[in-house]
């Protein structure tokens, strides 16, 4: 908890504080920073978890709001020294539009920066994607990368398309003068694929197997490397550059970040394995069953019956053409510039990571029983 002597005096807003990472960087900040007087979490959705966080020492307001909507996120703005913005519409299934992916993901952001602009706000941390890098639509493998590696990153699906516009609206952002003459300082992470406490997909992999007996079917090869990241260090790295942010305005100032940590390299569903196996499902070899074309074929279908149905109900399965694409994709991060400029080191060691998240899942096969 926070040191006795420290000034309490700064108020931060969290928007999508009530999402996976969200709630993850909310709880961060009241365990880590001990000089919040007041942490505004801002979202569409409240949790009732909130009303917990309620009797501590920090003044937790919750503000159910759109970033859509300029005039909310002004008002929810207006006050705080610093803004972490993770508010989005995190969609890969098809299940929203493209337009509305843009709606909130752009646009949303457009009403944060220009809220911070307006009210006077100096510190944005923005939560942008390693999808604004890649995979790209080619393929290309991007192999323990680092924010410098050359990428040829081309988009057509709307999210990664989203991100991309946003984080370089955040970033164009810093230096421009706010309210009161200062100018504001901005940055940008980009976690790998998140995984954790909370995490929907893995979550439906995990009644997909109870579905199917205990069994998940391999559809990508062991080969592939995937980057992933415990959804604890990512938040502690929101806080610990939101507190550098200040000191080192010149060095951090419209730059981006890659978030990982020491999460081992696997391909995307033999991670999941990590977790999902103490918890009683197996992976089934089906590469020689399964090739590439067929799964294609079969991720091509998915995707034409969720056009078909899509007046009737919403059919959004795990595998699409884009996730096939970006599952079978070789992305890796390797770099040290979070830890460089503003002393990033991971929180959470990787056996303490795979721990709390075999625990969860655990949590779930109780309720799931
Ligand atoms: N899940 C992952 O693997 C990764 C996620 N990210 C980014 O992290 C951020 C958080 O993602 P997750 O926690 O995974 O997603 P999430 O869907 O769990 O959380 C997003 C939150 O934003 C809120 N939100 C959505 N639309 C809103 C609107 N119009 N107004 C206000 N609040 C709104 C949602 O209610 C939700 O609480 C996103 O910006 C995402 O792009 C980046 C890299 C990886
Ligand atoms: C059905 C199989 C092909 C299975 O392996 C599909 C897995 C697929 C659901 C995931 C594979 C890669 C994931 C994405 C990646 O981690 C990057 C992401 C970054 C974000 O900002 C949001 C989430 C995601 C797009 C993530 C989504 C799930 C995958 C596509």
């Amino acid at each position: 908890m926070a040191e006795s002597t420290e000034v309490r005096n700064l108020v931060y807003l969290v928007t999508g504080g009530c999402g996976f990472l969200g709630e993850h960087v909310v709880r961060m900040l009241l365990q880590r920073e001990p000089r919040l007087s007041e942490l505004r979490v801002f979202d569409l959705h409240l949790g009732p978890w909130l009303e917990e966080l309620k009797t501590g020492p920090v003044q937790v307001t919750a503000i159910q709001g759109d970033v859509t909507q300029a005039h909310e996120v002004a008002a929810a703005v207006a006050g705080a020294h610093v803004v972490i913005h993770a508010a989005g519409l995190v969609d890969v299934f098809g299940r929203a539009s493209p337009e509305t992916i843009h709606k909130v993901n752009v646009q949303g952001t457009k009403n944060v920066i220009e809220a911070c602009v307006q009210t006077g706000t100096r510190f944005l941390v923005y939560t942008s994607s390693m999808e604004v890098v890649g995979p790209n639509i080619k393929g290309h493998p991007f192999y323990r990368g680092n924010e410098d590696t050359p990428y040829e990153a081309v988009h057509k699906h709307p999210y990664p398309c989203s991100k991309a516009q946003a984080e370089r609206l955040v970033l164009e952002a810093n230096g421009r003068e706010v309210r009161g003459g200062l100018p504001l300082v901005t940055c940008a992470l980009r976690p790998t694929g998140i995984y954790g406490e909370g995490h929907q997909i893995m979550r439906d992999f995990y009644h997909q197997g109870l579905r199917l007996g205990g069994r998940l079917f391999r559809a990508i090869p062991a080969s592939v490397e995937h980057g992933r990241v415990y959804v604890g260090n990512v938040a502690w790295m929101h806080v610990l550059v939101a507190r550098e942010l200040e000191q080192r305005a010149a060095l951090v100032g419209g730059q981006v970040y890659f978030c990982y940590d020491k999460s081992p390299y696997k391909s995307y569903e033999d991670f999941n394995m990590e977790f999902l196996g103490p918890c009683g499902l197996r992976l089934v070899e089906t590469r020689l069953l399964a090739p590439y074309w067929l799964l294609m074929l079969l991720a091509t279908l998915n995707a034409l019956l969720q056009w078909l149905l899509r007046p009737l109900l919403l059919y959004a399965p795990l595998l699409n053409p884009y996730t096939l694409a970006v599952a079978n994709t070789t992305f890796t991060v390797s770099t040290d510039k979070a830890q460089r400029h503003f002393g990033y080191e991971p929180l959470f060691s990787w056996e303490d990571s795979r721990t709390r998240t075999i625990r969860w899942v655990q949590a779930m096969e109780g309720s799931a029983q």
